[in-house]
């Protein structure tokens, strides 16, 4: 990233929307904002995939669930927040993954300019692809601030949104198993 470019460019939308960038409470907002764009768009060009590294051998056949995976994101459409849970759930096939490389995955896809549905996507593709596992299913749960802040304005609607792969797409008793554990 070419930091002076992105300061300059801070820089000109507060002109533009009648600031004064010079003044004391702004004359730092330009790095603060660039430091920012580093932080949440880090994950640009990387392969999800490579969040799995930790793969272990393991006979486990029966569904692992991780749930209430926190996680903030920014709608590629407007570069505000959305935010909300994810809750990822495979069946393994010989191989099992570290626990926390499923949150590190989440948080990877999150920190690009992003839609909901690619994300959900995204994390259930590198867990098909790196596991092999049977199958796997993952939901999130979000509010987008650009419905909630801005526009249609209505603050607490929330979308979910699903992906299957594998012996749960089309299974309703594994999905109801996945949706019984969110419960619990
Ligand atoms: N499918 C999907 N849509 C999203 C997501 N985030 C934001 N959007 C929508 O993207 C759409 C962009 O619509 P546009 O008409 O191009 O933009 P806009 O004029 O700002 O639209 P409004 O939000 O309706 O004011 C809006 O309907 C947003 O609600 C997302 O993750 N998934
Ligand atoms: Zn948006």
């Amino acid at each position: 990233m070419n930091e002076a470019r992105v300061m300059e460019a801070v820089k000109i939308i507060l002109e533009e929307i009648g600031e004064d960038p010079s003044r004391e409470g702004l004359e730092d907002t330009p790095k603060r904002v660039m430091k920012l764009f580093k932080e949440i768009y880090e994950a640009v060009g990387k392969d999800p995939k490579e969040e799995l590294s930790a793969v272990f051998e393991e006979n486990h056949k029966d569904m692992v669930l991780v749930k209430d995976i926190p996680f903030y994101s920014t709608c590629e459409h407007h570069l505000v927040p959305f935010f909300g849970k994810a809750h990822i759930a495979y069946k393994p096939n010989g191989q099992v993954v570290g626990l926390s490389k499923l949150v590190r995955l989440v948080e990877n896809v999150s920190r690009r300019p992003q839609v909901q549905e690619r994300m959900t996507t995204m994390i259930a593709d590198a867990i098909q692809e790196k596991l092999a596992p049977e199958g796997v299913m993952v939901v999130i749960i979000a509010e987008h601030l650009c419905i909630s802040m801005r526009g249609i304005k209505k603050p607490g609607s929330q979308t979910t949104t699903i992906t299957t792969r594998g012996v749960f797409e089309d299974n309703d008793k594994l999905q109801n198993n996945f949706f019984n554990m969110l419960k619990v």
